[in-house]
């Protein structure tokens, strides 16, 4: 069997990448991804100017998971890039992908004309769990806001894009979101980012400085919630706009599972974060493993095909 799949117009070797924010913070980690079995990177979700983030401790490791409240710290968007058109020149052969949000609308658009007029090549993943103005719910819990930003996006920004988006739980949600971004030209929707403002405890503590111990919970917790977001946008969207699969994938069978519901490609966050890259080779077997029992030869021969009683 093979894991390899494509995202647009550009094939990978394996279906498996790290999640944005998970291995991703600088050259070396990302070469750590590069020389692993994942099929590709993403970066860290860059900024206009790079950012310290928020006081430690900001991430923590839980039996059944994570938790953190990192606060986006980056290299800055020109370091990612310059990293990234170097890599066009040593690894013409392979295409990889471009996390960024804005602080602000303004630097968002400030961001993606710079990817637009830029020699990058890959693939931009744009993070819609970014800040709204105060007072109002994160970009992709505003359907109005986030389609208001597409249109504009779209108006002159015409490499490759996809958004990662935060888990929704009402399907007049699913319903409302895959009607927005049914109107644009995506390659993929990536979900599920961790789910947002979880408190984990120990002893009678919080186990994070930030947001008085409120964070993105990610891992075990998370899988029927993400397997849940891929198969519902896989059923609303045009076939046009690919998934990306990132949640709770510990094993080759979470990894089927997500398949199943319709995902293209597969990204390992806590479990990459806990085990590092050999995960990837480790999850690549298993799900190969998987699919020659069940003569499987390609991802395409199940994805999407999650049967119903
Ligand atoms: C939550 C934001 C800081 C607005 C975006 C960056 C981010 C972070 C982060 O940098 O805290 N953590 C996540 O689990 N997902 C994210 O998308």
């Amino acid at each position: 069997a093979t894991t390899k799949t494509k995202i647009g117009n550009s094939e990978f070797r394996n279906c498996f990448m790290n999640a944005a924010g998970v291995y991703c913070y600088d050259k070396n980690e990302l070469e750590q991804v590069i020389n692993s079995a994942a099929g590709t990177f993403v970066t860290k979700t860059a900024t206009l100017q790079s950012r310290s983030g928020n006081p430690e401790p900001r991430y923590h490791d839980t039996a059944l998971g994570s938790i953190n409240s990192m606060g986006l710290p980056n290299l800055g968007f020109d370091y990612y890039l310059d990293y990234l058109l170097e890599l066009q020149k040593t690894h013409p052969d392979r295409t990889f992908f471009f996390s960024l949000v804005g602080m602000s609308t303004e630097d968002t658009h400030t961001l993606l004309k710079k990817v637009q007029e830029s020699d990058f090549n890959g693939i931009t993943e744009l993070n819609l769990s970014c800040p709204n103005v105060p007072g109002k719910p994160q970009i992709a819990y505003d359907m109005e806001t986030t389609e208001n930003l597409l249109t504009d996006i779209f108006s002159y920004f015409k490499k490759p894009l996809g958004v990662k988006l935060p888990p929704y739980f009402d399907i007049v949600h699913f319903d409302q979101a895959a009607t927005v971004f049914n109107k644009f030209p995506l390659t993929f929707i990536n979900c599920v980012n961790s789910i947002g403002n979880g408190l984990v405890i120990e002893d009678e503590s919080v186990v994070i400085k930030p947001k008085n111990g409120f964070g993105g919970i990610g891992g075990e917790y998370i899988k029927p919630t993400a397997l849940a977001n891929v198969h519902a946008f896989y059923k609303r969207l045009n076939p046009s706009i690919q998934i990306i699969g990132t949640g709770g994938v510990l094993t080759g069978q979470d990894a089927f599972e997500h398949i199943l519901c319709g995902a293209s490609m597969v990204q390992l966050g806590t479990t990459l974060h806990k085990e590092g890259p050999s995960a990837f080779e480790r999850i690549t077997n298993e799900l190969k493993a998987i699919m020659d029992k069940k003569g499987y030869k390609t991802i395409e021969d199940f994805k999407g095909k999650l049967k119903y009683l």
